[in-house]
């Protein structure tokens, strides 16, 4: 598998440099702090993919906020998607709250669509969402993010959280392997 890995890795195309996604999360953190200014958010990290997205955009905003985690799988390590597995749920009533979740990319959409409705169905007053990086398909998708850090071309993408076969999550920028 590792060296499966390092084949992946050595093979990868780089389309945006670390400094260019450091860039696109600043101006995400910019729109997020003018839009969600005084609604208390409450950010969702969507685990596993979202934790570098989340953890840098949380130092960036500067809104009260809180936060909890949630954890909806569908590629289960795998790089094409099947159903949704629900592994975690948040601790944090969600009654009357402005959710913000925030993921590392929207695919075809199908897991961000469900949490958005699973925070709509647990009362949420409004449900935004965050994503690094939107995968430009040649489709509709079932639903747009609120906040997009980078379009990106529909291959498949490694990097700053997003994962080929659960490695690869660390890579420095975003990649997308050679096909
Ligand atoms: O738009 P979609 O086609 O539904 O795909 C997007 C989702 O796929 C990945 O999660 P994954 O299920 O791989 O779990 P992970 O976050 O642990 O990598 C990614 O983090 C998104 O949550
Ligand atoms: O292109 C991708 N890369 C990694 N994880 C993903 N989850 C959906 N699409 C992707």
């Amino acid at each position: 598998m590792l060296e499966e890995i390092k084949h992946v890795q050595a093979t990868a195309d780089l389309l945006h440099s670390e400094q260019q996604v450091e860039a696109a999360i600043d101006n995400m953190a910019q729109e997020i702090n003018i839009a969600l200014a005084d609604r208390n958010p409450l950010l969702l990290c969507v685990l596993n993919g979202g934790i570098p997205t989340f953890g840098k955009l949380l130092t960036r905003l500067t809104m009260p906020l809180t936060i909890d985690s949630i954890n909806a799988s569908r590629y289960q390590n795998q790089t094409s998607g099947g159903s949704i597995e629900w592994l975690l749920k948040p601790e944090t009533p969600l009654k009357g709250r402005t959710v913000l979740i925030i993921d590392d990319i929207l695919d075809e959409g199908i897991t961000l669509q469900a949490i958005y409705h699973y925070c709509r169905g647990q009362g949420a007053a409004a449900v935004y969402s965050a994503v690094l990086v939107d995968k430009i398909l040649d489709h509709e998708k079932p639903l747009t993010a609120d906040f997009v850090g980078l379009h990106v071309e529909n291959r498949y993408l490694f990097g700053y959280g997003m994962d080929y076969k659960g490695y690869l999550r660390n890579a420095p920028g975003i990649f997308a392997c050679k096909e």
